[in-house]
């Protein structure tokens, strides 16, 4: 479990992280997102002992990270792998040698390493590369190297930054898959920094959003895209804007499952005698199922015979705030 207490850290007098509190539970994949320079990075950096802290307390299974020195803070890292988006590879060392290094380093025999080593380059797919050297393998094969080596001495959490952003989508979604295969197996915490939409969404259960080093929004992936917060509008900027176009109120429906199955919009128009220009709709795939949106146009005069329909019929939804994304979205937010 990581407890995040009121921490600050600063560069000088540059305020990277501000009285940030966060709690992770063992075995579960947490998504952290925010723009360039928000403080992410530093946050994982903190969590694994490599940079100090001001203020505040960062604990990992209850232990004070700052506390620690020397053989103390070796061993403490050595429950918390990484992986890193340009995988970090020893040029010269072949696939077997890049995973043994780590068990090398804390003298292990020959025999625990090759075991280990083997099993590993089975579980990521690669043990037919075990020879090969870095510079002969393709992107998705180097971060399959990387994920072995960051699992070699049974990490308690993998910490992954932006481990998937220089690779295709699809390897991209492949690598996910074998991490989330991993956190299910080994229930090892995970916390994925990503700019890719997709990739949070289908892999972590929780979201933090940081902005300029603060903590400005949380919650369950689900719901935190589904009935995104300001702060996730401010960073997803215009991809997400929805605007209206006859100058009615803007209305997010979030059917179930059942109720996506049913003609909802048709129904409404006919009982309420009113058209509705539906602005956006989609179903999106997270980690435990896929969620339906209907994003619609209401004109003003109707919103009360509207919100009443849909409150009669226990289908969700929210007012969304126009006009007010779009401003500050980061260049580097992908959607895939
Ligand atoms: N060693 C350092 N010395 C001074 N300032 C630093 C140092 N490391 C990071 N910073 C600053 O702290 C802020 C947060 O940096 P950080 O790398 O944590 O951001 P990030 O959210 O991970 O960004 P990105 O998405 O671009 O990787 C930035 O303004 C950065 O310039």
């Amino acid at each position: 479990m990581i407890e995040i207490r009121g921490l600050c850290k600063h560069f000088d007098d540059f305020s990277a992280l501000e009285d940030i509190h966060m709690t992770m539970e063992s075995g579960k994949v947490y998504g952290l997102i925010g723009q360039s320079g928000s403080g992410k990075s530093t946050l994982l950096r903190c969590i694994n002992g490599l940079t100090g802290y001001e203020s505040g307390s960062l604990k990992v299974d209850g232990v004070e990270v700052s506390s620690l020195s020397g053989l103390e803070a070796r061993r403490f890292r050595r429950d918390i792998g990484m992986i890193f988006q340009q995988f970090s590879l020893l040029k010269r060392l072949s696939v077997y040698d890049n995973v043994a290094l780590p068990m090398r380093c804390w003298k292990y025999s020959k025999s625990e390493i090759d075991k280990r080593v083997t099993e590993l380059l089975e579980m990521v797919h690669i043990a037919d590369k075990r020879d090969a050297l870095p510079t002969e393998l393709s992107g998705g094969q180097k971060q399959r190297v990387a994920i072995a080596r960051a699992l070699t001495m049974n990490p308690k959490f993998l910490l992954c930054d932006e481990a998937t952003s220089a690779l295709d989508p699809n390897i991209a979604e492949t690598i996910m898959d074998l991490l989330s295969d991993i956190n299910q197996q080994l229930g090892i915490t995970m916390i994925v920094v990503t700019h890719q939409l997709s990739i949070l969404k289908s892999s972590c259960e929780q979201v933090y959003l940081l902005e300029r080093g603060r903590l400005v929004a949380q919650g369950d992936i689900t719901s935190f895209f589904s009935t995104p917060p300001q702060a996730l509008r401010r960073l997803m900027g215009s991809q997400e804007a929805v605007e209206p176009t006859g100058g009615g109120t803007v209305l997010r429906l979030l059917p179930t499952r059942q109720q996506a199955a049913q003609p909802i919009l048709s129904r409404m128009a006919r009982e309420l005698g009113q058209d509705f220009s539906v602005l956006k709709a989609d179903r999106e795939q997270y980690r435990h199922g896929a969620v339906t949106y209907l994003i619609i146009e209401v004109p003003n005069g109707l919103l009360p015979q509207v919100r009443d329909w849909l409150e009669r019929r226990q289908i969700a939804w929210v007012a969304e705030p126009c006009g007010q994304s779009g401003k500050e979205a980061g260049p580097q937010w992908m959607q895939n």
